[in-house]
């Protein structure tokens, strides 16, 4: 009982914290302009939606929640599943202006048919839900203006049906590997243009069942069938399928209006013009009151939500997660999944829930809004419910034993163990026979779930430049840092000053100034590796959110991101090259100045291979790091600077060096008019030194691809 208790307390506080946080929030953004906890609109699941009522995430780690995940936590393997919490508010207009509304845009009004939402627990004071019908437009009273109505595309109905599904987990221990039980036969369905709610106790496998029905969990482990329009899942529904995740990523330096109108365009149909696509966009950001706002960016955090009821008006299919509803909510709902340790404890109308609970004999003793009622239940918590006489038979004759708790109520597992008996002798089989009626929807709808064929929102080009400018606009800042400027600048001049108008003429001054050449090619080939080591790994939770919902292909993506630096790359080292080569009086000619440049762009961008490779093969910052560094110093040192005579077993490692290579082709562009050979190194053509490199900018980048390719998404 006292477990139970605090379960529910455990609620509460949940439910408490959120209201100070929508109300510090709310408080932060009336005065403040940049978009951070409060202000912004998402694209999650990779889409976007207009809302009639206000969405707000309280951001948990599922892992945190529960114990015995592995890894980053997640289900199966190393999927991680993360939950969106979020409350349904009625917001005013004071609320929208401060950007209380943003949090609405998710999945579905630029025409996606299907969401999977994560909500948290809507203070009752504030919760409440309004839902439309298609033909209804949402007034904005205090505004005393009719909200223009979104246009959206016609959304594919889908009739989603579970039955039996089980998901279990392995969980391998140092001696031993035990199988645990997550989903026990689930069964339920959900039609087009209803709000499903799932409820439970935290731990109750509400976002592992959230995951299989939204396709995020393609495991072999789970058991039961999933069918859309009575077909199985399929690439096709990748687009259809908005998954709204507790932390929802977003790049924090886009814009609202930036953010919306680039998933606008990758999302919606290609038939839709890009003026169309971006009309789209403004207008959801009209519809969700986020004018204001439209041009500020997102900032680090942000929350989101969906309203059922404009969900509704869509006519798609939703199901969500939910802790504590408020009664008004609660009867907003049109199905209801009650879970207690992955067991179906209720499926069918929310209204009903309640009825169906007094006819197994448990009903509340005092007041109590449904889901908190509900939500003991599942706890197996009893003290202000009534139990059927079974139970307190069951109490009286197992006396002080197995039953019984301290107060004479039944004990969690045992109410547990009744309520799924009684929901699998009273009603799971007739909810099963229901289910293998087959649908009567058109063959045409029906193929369209089977359809293999993955329908992208725009061409490989648009693609590849939608992606290049957004990841411009995001790395605006980054690009020019001044922090970057003066970091290059002042080495810069200290190697200028330091090598101040060195000469070639004898060897004392030529082994300076190789000096100097090699310290170019390390410096240039140190940096690159280690930017690019974040590249992957940071973006990796979008990249993931994105691909998951097939927003592009992974090679546009890829090329957008390892070209939309380019640019940089280039300013930083002509400037760098400007102040060193003149200050260090390197060779006076128009073509050895470009020679060096070119040759030093070579090496960052083979550098920046190396770096993109690392970071995607082991998408860990730490480990990329450690490996990154070990494996710069080891071409540094082989580099062929520091040592000449190296033994012949492991000489083959200064040409993995791209810092030898550079050094090589430094030296030609210097003294190829003055000697064969400087400092112990041979001066050639140089065309194999540039082949190489070339192959490393190739090679280092392909497998950064591949190893993207075998990236899971989740
Ligand atoms: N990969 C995994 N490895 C081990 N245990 C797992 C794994 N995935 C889920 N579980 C366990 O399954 C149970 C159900 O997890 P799930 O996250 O679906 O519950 P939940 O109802 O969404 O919980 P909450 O409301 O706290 O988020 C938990 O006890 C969790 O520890």
């Amino acid at each position: 009982m006292e477990k139970a208790n605090s379960t529910s307390g455990l609620i509460r506080t949940k439910s408490d914290q959120l209201v100070e946080t929508i109300a510090a929030a709310l408080g932060a953004m009336r005065s403040s302009s940049p978009v951070s906890s409060g202000e912004a609109a998402a694209t999650s699941g990779g889409g976007l939606e207009s809302s009639g009522g206000l969405s707000r995430k309280s951001s948990r780690r599922l892992t945190a929640a529960s114990p015995g995940r592995s890894g980053g936590g997640g289900v199966g393997k190393n999927t991680h599943i993360r939950k969106s919490r979020s409350a349904q508010m009625k917001f005013d207009v004071d609320d929208l202006n401060s950007g209380a509304a943003l949090s609405r845009a998710s999945s579905a009004s630029l025409g996606f048919s299907f969401s999977f939402t994560g909500f948290t627990v809507p203070p009752d004071e504030i919760s409440d839900m309004k839902s439309y019908s298609d033909e209804e437009i949402p007034e904005d009273l205090e505004a005393g203006r009719q909200k223009k109505k979104l246009q959206t595309e016609p959304t594919l109905p889908i009739y989603l049906k579970f039955t039996d599904v089980t998901y279990k987990v392995v969980l391998k221990g140092i001696t031993s590997t035990v199988e645990r039980d997550i989903l026990n036969g689930i069964t339920g369905c959900v039609d087009p243009g209803e709000v499903l709610a799932l409820m439970g106790p935290s731990g109750s496998g509400k976002t592992t069942l959230l995951s299989l029905l939204g396709g995020r969990v393609r495991d072999p482990t789970h058991g039961g069938s999933i069918t859309y329009n009575d077909q199985p899942y399929s690439k096709s529904l990748k687009s259809r399928i908005g998954f709204v995740t507790q932390d929802d990523v977003l790049f924090p330096h886009l814009t609202v209006k930036e953010t919306l109108t680039y998933a606008a365009r990758l999302r919606l149909p290609r038939r839709l013009t890009k003026e169309e696509k971006d009309q789209r966009a403004t207008d959801v950001i009209y519809e969700l009151g986020l004018e204001s706002c439209q041009d500020t960016m997102i900032g680090g955090s942000f929350v989101r939500g969906v309203s059922g009821g404009e969900r509704k008006r869509a006519g798609k299919t939703v199901i969500t997660t939910i802790h504590q509803p408020s009664s008004r909510l609660f009867l907003k709902f049109d199905k209801l999944i009650l879970l207690g340790k992955g067991s179906l404890l209720y499926f069918g109308r929310a209204s009903e829930a309640m009825v169906y609970f007094a006819s197994i004999g448990c009903s509340p003793l005092i007041a109590m809004n449904p889901a908190e009622f509900m939500l003991d239940l599942a706890n197996g918590n009893v003290t202000d419910i009534s139990v059927p006489s079974e139970l307190e038979d069951k109490v009286q004759l197992m006396g002080n034993s197995r039953a019984e708790t301290k107060n004479g109520k039944p004990t969690p597992a045992v109410v547990q163990e009744y309520l799924v008996e009684a929901y699998e002798t009273k009603v799971a089989e007739n909810e099963k026979k229901k289910l293998r009626t087959p649908l009567a929807v058109d063959e045409e709808i029906k193929s369209k779930i089977c359809s293999s064929k993955r329908e992208w929102g725009a061409s490989w080009c648009e693609q590849y430049s939608i992606l290049f400018w957004r990841g411009l606009k995001e790395r605006r800042h980054d690009y020019f840092s001044w922090l970057r400027i003066t970091q290059v600048l002042a080495t810069a001049t200290i190697l200028g000053l330091l090598w101040w108008q060195s000469g070639s003429n004898n060897p004392n001054e030529l082994q300076d100034q190789a000096g100097l050449l090699f310290f170019i090619a390390v410096f240039w080939g140190f940096f690159p590796v280690f930017t690019a080591i974040f590249t992957f790994p940071q973006e990796r939770a979008m990249l993931s959110k994105e691909r998951a919902a097939d927003m592009y292909r992974l090679s546009a993506y890829f090329m957008a991101r390892t070209t939309s630096d380019l640019p940089l790359d280039l300013i930083l080292p002509v400037l760098f090259l400007l102040v060193v080569y003149f200050m260090a009086g390197l060779r006076m000619n128009v073509g050895s100045f470009f020679l060096t440049i070119v040759t030093v762009f070579l090496c960052i961008i083979a550098a920046q291979g190396l770096g993109l490779a690392i970071g995607a093969t082991l998408m860990d910052l730490k480990r990329a790091t450690t490996l990154a560094s070990v494996t710069v110093m080891t071409f540094m040192l082989a580099g062929g600077f520091f040592v000449k005579n190296v033994p012949v077993f492991i000489s083959w490692l200064r040409f993995l060096s791209f810092n030898y290579h550079t050094y090589k082709l430094l030296l030609k562009v210097q003294y190829q008019h003055i000697s064969h050979s400087i400092n112990g190194v041979k001066i050639d053509n140089g065309y194999k030194e540039i082949g190489v490199l070339v192959a490393m900018v190739i090679g280092y980048r392909f497998l950064a691809y591949l190893s993207l390719r075998r990236m899971k998404l989740h």
